[in-house]
């Protein structure tokens, strides 16, 4: 019999039983520290890098149809992260994200078996408007997770906040949660929507999602 036990090498995570008991009850959960804040400053400093190089408007160029339309709705630049050309400190980013998908696959049986993640700044005076995470005719992204990159003196008075729409016995309740750095937001893709408030100084994130298939 302890035999058995050995092989199963199963260990009990806190802070991911905090997490999963969060969305089983209310759809989201917010993680205070889900990375260091030297984690956090090695990140930025990665986001920053990548920004100056330009990188991050070559991403856009593919999307220059409806620019317009597009900049009424959001108005962050992203950078899709490539973990097989991963840098060390993004290495450190998946090695956590991968922790995570593994203990929720092994104890929620959500079948998480692709992720996709980009690097976001939100420049001064822009937003993400009310919107859900999944498109219309693709269904496979199951969480989404935003990790806040933004600096140690990070205030409300800066904008930017997450607002998510609950829905509460009915009603629509407004949960606020301001993008402090090392905070990590999780919730389900499908079912909550959310906005991004008007930006008042550039704000830095990664958000990605875990999906079925
Ligand atoms: O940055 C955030 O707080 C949320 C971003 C978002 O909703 C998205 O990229 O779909
Ligand atoms: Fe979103």
């Amino acid at each position: 019999m302890n035999h058995l036990f050995e092989e199963i090498n199963f260990v009990e995570n806190p802070l991911y039983e905090s997490i999963i008991a969060d969305i089983a009850t209310k759809q989201y959960s917010i993680v205070e520290g889900f990375f260091t804040d030297d984690e956090v400053s090695v990140l930025r400093g990665s986001l920053l890098e990548k920004y100056e190089e330009d990188a991050f408007k070559k991403a856009a160029i593919g999307n220059r149809v409806n620019e317009t339309i597009i900049k009424s709705i959001r108005g962050d630049v992203i950078l899709w992260m490539d973990e097989t050309r991963a840098s060390l400190s993004e290495m450190i980013f998946f090695d956590r994200i991968n922790d995570l998908v593994n203990y929720l696959n092994r104890t929620c049986f959500l079948g998480i078996l692709q992720k996709e993640f980009h690097y976001a700044i939100y420049p001064k005076g822009t937003f993400y408007k009310r919107h859900i995470d999944t498109f219309q005719n693709d269904d496979r992204r199951k969480l989404s997770i935003v990790c806040y990159l933004n600096h140690e003196d990070w205030q409300p008075e800066n904008g930017g906040e997450l607002v998510l729409y609950l829905n509460e016995n009915g009603q629509e309740e407004e949960k606020v949660i301001y993008p402090f750095p090392g905070r990590v937001v999780i919730f389900e893709s499908q079912i909550i929507e959310h906005e991004v408030k008007p930006v008042d100084t550039k704000r830095l994130s990664i958000t990605g999602w875990l999906k079925t298939r």
